[in-house]
């Protein structure tokens, strides 16, 4: 593309300058992408790396998504987590440019008239809305929390083929509370405390009924909210706009989807039927509960109701098991709260797992290394294949390392985790890690649910798109024991799980296709492949 643009350039001016800006004769796509992945790979820091792919986006955005489409398993950890999470810290100090929107506190009464300023807004499809108060599990980051939505946009771009031009990152910038941001000369947000309660639901209503009104064909995705916030906005939204939230209900739907799997194999070893899985969570935000609802579908599936399901899953929080009778529980940790322990407080977690004998431990807690060798020990020492999914991101706030997990099981374990991690050799074995991250299932919901012209993203949707990941491993895959299905077939796995979103979305009639209702599911799947865009320029581009 830079040499068709140059080449037009050089017919149109005759000027020294302008020719010295022409690539050389011998220039080709095919060298030049092999050029750009040379130089990226010659940074000395993912933070380098992410700078430099952030530039080549600003350059040549068809040569940015085609190298991310060739090279998803290098490139995503830079552009996403865990690198990202650099990227946010420091962002206000590595800012470049303009690359979302930033709607402002101070906005609040025209709120309509900013969003209105975004280039071509009957192009825009997905919004991923962040206010920057939960970024991963690195806090409140305010307005430097821009890149996780950006982030999110480029996984929807290379992973599900929606169009950069669709693709709206937005951070509500309502001032932080983080010292440290609000001392920073650099800081790129307002300098104020965040609102209360009161004022950020005012702001939050206007903002909502504003992207209806700009964006009339937009999916909002909620991002990083911190957690009260997270669960109040869903509520409050879910039923009157087109949205979902991603900590919420994309991490609930990809880790019911990785449980699937992980606990067949775990069955496999031990024999016990797969309704007898008891799920330990530590961490009991936002994530922890969002996958510990989801993760009720797993019982549903197995025929229990939901009360009996609820009775095969444990909570953990900053103050040990999680019981009804602890005074002052915030509501959303309420509906896991064990009414069944009458003891002292179990506030260890080796004693709280001799107790539960979970035969899964999932860590959404943000607690670095909390999954001991005692931890993770114990659970092996009541599971011949214990599953433990240490889910907090980024690496640098993971529960467990992969290695780690992997000597302290003897290899037996069965692991996913929030961050990605590489293969360990032992001797002739290889094993390899999953990733539970909600990147495998955002980009299908939500290719899913535009392609369905849905009204709202029901639950059913989110369950859905969850099985349908869940049994897109392919033979290969499931030889090697995985979870998940690898990095690089992303793209055809967003078209199924968006097949089953679509279906999803006509059973529950929230559809705005009727067509689309009666064709057969090969017809329907090769119709949401020509919807994808593909940025490698001998594609097609619809
Ligand atoms: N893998 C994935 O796809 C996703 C991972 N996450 C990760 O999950 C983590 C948690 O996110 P949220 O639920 O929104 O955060 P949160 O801050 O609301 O929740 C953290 C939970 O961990 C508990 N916790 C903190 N310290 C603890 C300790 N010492 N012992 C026991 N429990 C402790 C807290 O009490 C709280 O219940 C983050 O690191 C985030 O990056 C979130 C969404 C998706
Ligand atoms: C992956 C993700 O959404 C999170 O860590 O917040
Ligand atoms: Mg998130």
């Amino acid at each position: 593309m830079a040499a068709q643009v140059s080449a037009n350039v050089v017919k149109n001016a005759a000027t020294t300058k302008i020719l010295a800006k022409v690539p050389p004769p011998a220039f080709s796509q095919a060298t030049h992408r092999s050029r750009c992945l040379a130089q990226l790979r010659s940074k000395h820091n993912g933070l380098e790396k992410y700078i430099y792919l952030n530039g080549l986006k600003d350059r040549d955005p068809t040569l940015f998504y085609t190298l991310l489409y060739d090279n998803m398993r290098e490139m995503v950890p830079i552009l996403y987590t865990p690198t990202v999470g650099d990227a946010c810290t420091n962002y206000s100090h590595i800012w470049r440019r303009p690359e979302g929107m930033y709607v402002s506190i101070g906005d609040k009464g025209r709120i309509r008239e900013v969003l209105s300023t975004w280039p071509n807004v009957r192009e825009g499809r997905i919004a991923v809305v962040t206010d920057g108060s939960r970024i991963l599990g690195l806090g409140d980051l305010g307005a430097n929390g821009l890149p996780i939505a950006v982030g999110k946009l480029d996984l929807y771009i290379a992973g599900a083929g929606v169009r950069p031009s669709s693709a709206v990152p937005i951070c509500l910038d309502l001032g932080t509370s983080t010292e440290r941001y609000l001392n920073d000369p650099l800081y790129i947000g307002v300098r104020r405390p965040r609102p209360s309660l009161e004022e950020m639901d005012e702001f939050m209503d206007e903002f909502m009924d504003a992207m209806k009104e700009v964006f009339p064909n937009l999916l909002v995705q909620f991002e990083d909210f911190s957690t009260d916030n997270a669960f109040r906005y869903l509520d409050r939204f879910r039923e009157k706009y087109r949205c979902f939230n991603d900590d919420i209900q994309g991490t609930g739907s990809v880790v019911l989807s990785g449980f699937l799997n992980a606990a067949h194999l775990a069955s496999h070893a031990s024999g016990r039927p797969l309704s007898e899985h008891r799920i330990l969570f530590f961490g009991a935000g936002s994530a922890g509960i969002g996958v510990a609802k989801q993760l009720l579908s797993f019982f549903k599936f197995e025929g229990m109701s939901e009360a009996d399901a609820t009775k095969q899953i444990w909570t953990v929080d900053s103050k040990g098991l999680i019981t009804a009778d602890r005074p002052g529980l915030q509501e959303h940790k309420k509906f896991f709260a064990r009414t069944d322990y009458q003891g002292p407080p179990l506030t260890n977690l080796v004693d709280i797992i001799n107790h539960v004998k979970p035969t899964a431990l999932l860590g959404l807690s943000t607690l670095r290394n909390a999954f001991t060798k005692e931890v993770v020990e114990a659970m092996a020492s009541h599971n011949p294949r214990p599953i433990i999914f240490p889910l907090s991101n980024p690496v640098s706030l993971c529960e467990v390392d992969y290695e780690d997990a992997i000597n302290w099981t003897d290899g037996k374990v069965i692991f996913a985790s929030g961050s990605p991690y590489k293969p360990i050799s032992r001797g002739e074995r290889t094993f390899e890690p999953g990733q539970g991250n909600n990147m495998y299932i955002f980009p299908g919901i939500g290719l899913g649910a535009l392609l369905a012209k849905a009204s709202r993203v029901t639950d059913s949707m989110v369950e859905q798109a969850s099985v349908a990941l869940a049994s897109s491993l392919d033979r290969e895959e499931r030889e090697a024991g995985l979870v998940y299905p690898r990095l690089d077939r992303i793209r055809e796995i967003s078209a199924r799980i968006a097949l089953a979103v679509v279906r999803a979305a006509q059973n529950a009639s929230v559809d705005g296709v009727p067509a689309l209702r009666h064709v057969t599911d090969n017809t329907l799947l090769t119709y949401i492949k020509e919807q994808m865009w593909d940025p490698r320029p001998s594609k097609n581009h619809l």
